[in-house]
């Protein structure tokens, strides 16, 4: 799939017009466009939790295989966000801390107590692995660690469950590591745990480009699967089925332009066989996945 971008907005730029799907972008060089130019920019990827996602591949993967799956596409998606270096932190939005931890918490380094204080509690480190998270039910936006600061684990409430309603947690959460109330909101980047050929190059291309609202569409062109956005402003989430559409119309109806993008890293996630059968191959070689390669070839083999 070649990378590309489309303008699609109600005050679309008429020196940039709409482009041809697939067609190379003005403002994907590499430089900042207007809306990325001095922002912090705070990644929120939403996490359910360890067992119940990647449903529709139970007929392929036990239950173990599913979870582990799904560790190891969060791990790539967020550790993929962490080497980005115009990303400054990294919330992941989750009802399972404990398992968030065991598959992140080594991405960023324990931190270090100072010197003249006690060790701090296991919930607040990283390498503190199954204990940490497990603090249970906690208020809106409880950030289960600081780290190092880069990574950060969100409890999201039972009383606000959908995917939607995470990533509103973590909007909150954003708003609240504002310090200073004369800089300009944080630039917003919500990305799906589940995106196994996501580059730095993808994540760094959706920053830089010069749209209020940046949608990542997905291989059919009907949802979002990355979303970049000003946290302070105004537009609501509309994640599920349709979401590229739903955007696009929550932007024109707030009037803020919005630009699609899609690109072979951020296009592709893994939710069915035929999200697997498209996969890059360089990508379904990969270590990390070969568990996966090795459910596929028992499902090819009928055994
Ligand atoms: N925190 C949180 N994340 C969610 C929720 N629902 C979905 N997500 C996350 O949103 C992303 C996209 O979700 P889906 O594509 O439906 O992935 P999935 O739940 O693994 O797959 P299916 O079981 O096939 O629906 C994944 O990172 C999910 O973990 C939710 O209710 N809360
Ligand atoms: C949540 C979405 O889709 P999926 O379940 O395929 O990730 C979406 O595209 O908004």
């Amino acid at each position: 799939m070649p990378d590309g971008a489309t303008s699609a907005s109600p005050d679309a730029s008429p020196a940039r017009g709409d482009l041809p799907d697939g067609g190379p972008h003005p403002g994907d060089t590499g430089a900042a466009g207007a809306h990325a130019v001095g922002r912090r920019v705070v990644a929120v990827v939403p996490l359910r939790d360890g067992s119940s996602g990647k449903s529709r591949l139970a007929s392929v993967l036990d239950p173990a295989e599913r979870s582990r799956l799904i560790g190891v596409l969060a791990r790539h998606v967020v550790g993929t966000l962490l080497a980005s270096e115009a990303v400054e932190r990294v919330l992941v939005v989750t009802s399972d801390p404990r398992f968030t931890w065991r598959a992140l918490g080594s991405l960023v380094p324990p931190v270090r107590p100072p010197l003249d204080e006690a060790p701090p509690a296991e919930s607040s480190t990283p390498a503190g692995g199954d204990e940490a998270g497990a603090a249970g039910e906690g208020a809106a936006g409880d950030a289960e660690a600081d780290g190092p600061g880069r990574l950060q684990i969100v409890l999201q409430p039972a009383s606000r469950p959908g995917l939607n309603a995470a990533l509103d947690v973590g909007r909150e959460v954003v708003a609240g590591l504002a310090t200073d109330p004369a800089a300009p909101a944080a630039r917003l980047l919500v990305a799906h745990a589940d995106l196994p050929a996501l580059t730095v190059e993808d994540v760094d291309a959706l920053l830089a480009h010069d749209a209020p609202i940046v949608v990542a569409t997905d291989r059919a062109r009907s949802g979002t699967n990355l979303l970049v956005l000003d946290a302070d402003v105004a537009f609501t989430f509309r994640f599920g089925v349709g979401s590229l559409p739903a955007h696009l119309a929550e932007a024109d109806h707030r009037g803020v332009r919005a630009a699609v993008v899609q690109r072979t890293g951020t296009a592709v996630d893994l939710d069915t066989l035929d999200d697997w059968a498209e996969l890059p191959a360089d990508v379904r070689a990969r270590d990390d996945l070969s568990a996966l390669h090795r459910a596929m070839d028992r499902a090819g083999s009928g055994t």
